[in-house]
């Protein structure tokens, strides 16, 4: 189990309700990894709900912390966003600095994984929360890119349009210029045809709203994606 093979994951908001036949579709889907997490709404007892009903399965679970007191052990990998295009320090290395002075002596650092965040589209929840700069050239994102992979070394570099599908000759770009950084992308894919189309770039994908929207649409995205990637 290595998050550097993986080409789909789900993602699950511990805020929002699902079914216990919906979850059975999504676990035994033949996605690579359930990754649990929200911007808003993110509770512990709603993290505890979800990764107990999720025990049953065999697929790997992250956790990708929005807030650190919700964060509970025995979790595969947990992913820690820092947001590279917010304009609050806070969101960027502010909140990881509080959670490392309280956790640092205890942590296992191999479980945890910096994901480099670049939040494109201004409507969404995630950059309003966290001031995101999303009024951007190509050339700024790519050089956020780079920073990532080169200055920071971040092993993924996550092109976040949540809620809408992004611009995939945007995501080619930033593609092209990324080596040893894994490209994440999510935002918006929902169906087989748009899940090709960013699968056929990134060497991620993430689906989220449409689990909640359409689960028939959710579930196709997984062979769509498998179709797709190398
Ligand atoms: C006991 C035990 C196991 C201890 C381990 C402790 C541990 C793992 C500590 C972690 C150490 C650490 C460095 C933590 C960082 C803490 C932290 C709170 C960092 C801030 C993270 C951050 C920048 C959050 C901002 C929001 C964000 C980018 C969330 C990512 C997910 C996301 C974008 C979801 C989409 O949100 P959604 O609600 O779906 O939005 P839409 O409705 O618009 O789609
Ligand atoms: O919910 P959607 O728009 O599929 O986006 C997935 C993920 O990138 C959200 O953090
Ligand atoms: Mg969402």
């Amino acid at each position: 189990m290595d998050f550097k093979t993986w080409q789909h994951v789900f993602k699950l908001d511990p805020a929002k309700q699902i079914t216990d036949e919906h979850l059975d579709r999504i676990c035994k889907s033949r996605t690579d990894a359930i990754l649990i997490g929200g911007s808003d709404h993110v509770t512990l007892e709603n993290i505890l709900h979800l990764t107990e009903r999720l025990h049953q399965y065999t697929l790997p679970v992250v956790l990708e912390v929005s807030i650190i007191d919700s964060v509970i052990p025995g979790f595969d990998y947990y992913f820690i966003p820092t947001v590279l295009n917010s304009d609050n320090p806070q969101w960027i290395k502010g909140l990881h600095h509080e959670a490392i002075r309280e956790y640092g002596e205890i942590l296992d650092w191999d479980e945890l994984v910096p994901e480099g965040y670049c939040i494109l589209n201004a409507e969404c929840k995630a950059a309003k929360l966290t001031q995101a700069q999303t009024n951007l050239t190509t050339e700024d994102v790519i050089a956020y890119a780079r920073l990532a992979e080169h200055f920071f070394r971040l092993p993924i570099f996550y092109l976040e349009y949540s809620g809408m599908f992004g611009d995939m000759e945007l995501v080619k770009k930033v593609k092209n210029v990324l080596t040893e950084t894994r490209l994440f992308y999510g935002g918006g894919i929902d169906s087989a045809t748009t899940a090709k189309k960013a699968a056929a770039i990134a060497d991620t994908v993430v689906v989220g709203n449409v689990i909640y929207e359409n689960i028939e649409k959710a579930i196709e995205t997984v062979q769509a994606v498998a179709e797709t990637a190398d």
